[in-house]
């Protein structure tokens, strides 16, 4: 349980005596709660603290009352009639507490809370409701499958039925029922491809595994030490960014010379330069001579139409239709030879002459050092797609944006194109989706620039962790290539990043929700979310919320001006104010610890000379000087402890044992502290940025290019 503020006003009448005066109690609290959640602004994101203030002393209220009631304590013994509606009365509680933490993207807190509700009162198709939506944010749509059949049996043993409510329900129980078919199916497609594709999987040191939640997931096949290739995958599809089209080759994207651009222009379209090694190479040639026609034809009619993501949706089609037209002559061609009973043609060697298979591929994709994974539009249709989560404008838009796309190729090539090539304006709208959840920025090795817009199937077969054991980038063939981050036991899933990790869990479960529909289950956020930052005063453990408990100040009159008391479960002790946790608490290894406070000693003597300098420049007694310390052996003290730092560096340790987030938080402010101090210089700050980048590297190297401008700003001197 996080800390909550309560309101100053709220008086606490502990004394309830009899079941009339408890429901009254409850009945206003929850009438409060539901005011402030109306009255709270439905475009902030964030947990409407005061609804879930008043949800839960509610609550509480019951808890600490109920059992007495029940126990006979008092002369008013609750019958089973009251009891009945009392639970119901809190069940709603639950149930509206349950919304709250939707809303704040607290999902695991808003499942607890449905439970607990549909536990009290296992008529609430509301709360029955929400635990099924709450179980589909987590992935477990088995679960959530459950819970949708409960509410609509919840809606039928409800003497008044709510309409709407029970249409909601049903609804979302045949959505549901999509789903699992489709996880099926993703299931069936994943097993054969372990089967069908072994050999392309078996370039590399990794397995493909199914598991039920993750869906398809991927294995260290091997131990791996640092820094090996585990993937490396062709592109479906890709593009340039738009202000990189003049610059750079529009097949392997590299930069071309500027004496070299003006001969490397497409005469055609002059919208698409190639460098000289792709203007050589068959593949890349005829690549963009199927899209010339409709670059002309945008440029000519709709010039505002040339973005980078229309552009990319035009090649994502193309190699959809090089794909369907080949299996449809593959088709008519196994029909006709069956049929007049010639020697039977092997799909194998007939999927070899697709224009669209790996042997038809650019030669220089062929030749180049390292193997890749070639993904046909079989593995990108069979992609995890969020169709029934996009926005209805989203929808209004990938319904435009496909309309034009038709009506554009059946004007150049024809009025039935489309119809003859067999792709359906649906169809699109799934790819569409595909491509909204699992296309990917194109980024630079070195820089992390981000230099164009791609889509790699397999590449999309890696879950996500706040606590990556491998990275990502684009090498100089525009292919994905995955490395590992710290040494990979067999067995171990290889797990990148989605987001940006240097933020707090809640910023970055809810990032993840936001954008990609799922609640991170990962370890780190597992880990991470059951602790509170403060710790008990008299035990000095670290409060979990496991092992926090809420607790009603005593007081008959009073009203809460502290907050709510917190109880130890681990020493049994009430504490009414809680200190903010010590960052060493975070580091349960000795080592860590030992470095740790050692750089935050160094950081408080730096704040202590910069506080002394300020006030008395020439102090001669102040602290620093006493311990007899010059400024170059403080400075080189810091960098050795940032150096046994990164001996231990968060990637290297378990999740358990780690705060990647603290420990950024810890380089930030020591590169903060070392900025005051008047004697360091440039030069100085530079290096020990450089220092704290290279302890930042698992960081840094994660593909999303939200986090690197943050950690670079940060770094400004
Ligand atoms: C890009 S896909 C990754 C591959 C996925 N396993 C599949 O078979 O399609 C992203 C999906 O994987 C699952 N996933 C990945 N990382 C996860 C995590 N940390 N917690 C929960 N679900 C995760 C979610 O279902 C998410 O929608």
């Amino acid at each position: 349980m996080t800390s909550i503020p309560v309101e100053q006003n709220i008086s606490l009448d502990n004394e309830i005596l009899n079941f009339k005066q408890l429901i009254k109690k409850i009945e206003e609290y929850k009438q409060i709660g539901n005011q402030e959640f109306t009255k709270y602004d439905k475009t902030n994101d964030n947990l409407n603290k005061k609804a879930v203030t008043y949800y839960s002393l509610g609550i509480e209220c019951f808890n600490n009352n109920f059992q007495r009631l029940k126990t006979k304590e008092t002369m008013n013994v609750i019958n089973d009639k009251d009891e009945k509606e009392l639970k119901k009365l809190v069940s709603i509680i639950y149930s509206n507490l349950s919304l709250c933490f939707i809303n704040g993207y607290e999902i695991d807190k808003a499942l607890e809370s449905a439970i607990k509700g549909t536990e009290i009162d296992i008529d609430n198709a509301k709360c029955h409701y929400r635990k099924s939506l709450c179980n589909q944010y987590m992935c477990n749509f088995k679960e959530s499958f459950k819970s949708i059949s409960d509410a609509l049996k919840a809606c039928n043993n409800n003497t008044i039925i709510d309409k709407s409510l029970k249409q909601l329900i049903e609804n979302e129980k045949k959505e549901i029922e999509k789903k699992l078919k489709k996880l099926e199916n993703e299931e069936i497609e994943c097993q054969n491809r372990i089967k069908e594709d072994y050999e392309q999987f078996q370039q590399f040191p990794i397995e493909l595994v199914w598991r039920d939640g993750f869906g398809r997931c991927v294995l260290a096949s091997e131990d791996l030490p640092k820094g090996t290739m585990v993937l490396r995958v062709s592109p479906f599809a890709s593009v340039l960014e738009d202000h990189k089209i003049e610059k750079n080759c529009g097949f392997c994207f590299k930069k071309i010379n500027k004496k070299d651009r003006l001969n490397q222009n497409c005469k055609n379209c002059k919208n698409h330069l190639l460098c000289s090694q792709c203007s050589n190479d068959e593949y890349a040639i005829n690549y963009h001579k199927e899209e010339c026609d409709i670059l002309n034809f945008l440029k000519e009619y709709y010039p505002s139409s040339q973005t980078r993501d229309f552009r990319f949706m035009f090649r994502v089609l193309l190699n959809v239709i090089r794909d369907k037209n080949f299996k449809r002559n593959q088709t008519t061609k196994t029909t006709t030879t069956s049929s007049s009973s010639s020697s039977s043609s092997s799909s194998s060697s007939s999927s070899s002459s697709s224009p669209f298979s790996k042997e038809n591929q650019s030669k220089q994709w062929l030749n180049h050092e390292n193997p890749f994974i070639f993904d046909s539009y079989k593995y990108l249709i069979n992609l995890s797609r969020t169709l029934d989560k996009v926005q209805p404008e989203q929808m209004e838009a990938f319904k435009r944006s496909a309309q034009s796309v038709i009506t554009i190729f059946n004007k150049l090539r024809g009025a039935k194109f489309f119809e003859q090539c067999g792709v359906t304006i649906e169809e699109i709208i799934e790819i569409y989706s595909i491509v909204l959840s699992n296309g990917h920025e194109m980024l630079h090795p070195l820089n992390c620039h981000t230099y164009g817009l791609g889509i790699f199937p397999t590449g999309s077969y890696l879950n996500h962790s706040c606590l990556p054991n491998a990275f990502w980038y684009n090498d100089d063939q525009g292919m994905m290539v995955f490395r590992t981050l710290r040494p990979i036991k067999k067995g171990e899933e290889i797990l990148t990043s989605y987001t940006d990790i240097t933020t707090e869990c809640s910023e970055r479960r809810k990032h993840l929700l936001k954008q990609y529909f799922f609640f991170c289950q990962c370890q780190q956020c597992k880990f991470q979310s059951n602790l509170t930052d403060q710790y008990c005063l008299s035990c000095k453990n670290q409060l979990t919320n496991s092992t926090l408990c809420f607790n009603l100040p005593n007081n008959k009159n009073g009203s809460i001006d502290s907050g709510f008391n917190y109880h130890c479960s681990k020493c049994n002790s009430i504490n009414k104010q809680l200190e903010s946790i010590n960052p060493s608490f975070y580091f349960t290894n000795q080592h860590d610890q030992r470095t740790f406070k050692k750089i935050n000693l160094l950081i408080n003597i730096m704040q202590q000379r910069h506080q002394s300098f300020a006030t008395d420049s020439i102090n001669k007694n102040n602290e620093y000087l006493m311990k007899g310390m010059p400024d170059h052996i403080v400075y080189k003290e810091i960098t050795n402890a940032l150096e046994q730092s990164m001996i231990l560096n968060p990637s290297k340790v378990s999740a358990d044992q780690v705060f990647t987030n603290s420990l950024i938080q810890y380089y930030f402010r020591l590169f903060q502290t070392l900025k005051l101090e008047k004697q360091i210089d440039t030069k100085q700050l530079q290096s020990v940025k450089s220092k704290i980048l290279q302890l930042l590297t698992p960081i840094i190297h994660l593909p999303s290019s939200h986090h690197k401008p943050s950690i670079e700003k940060k770094l400004n001197y």
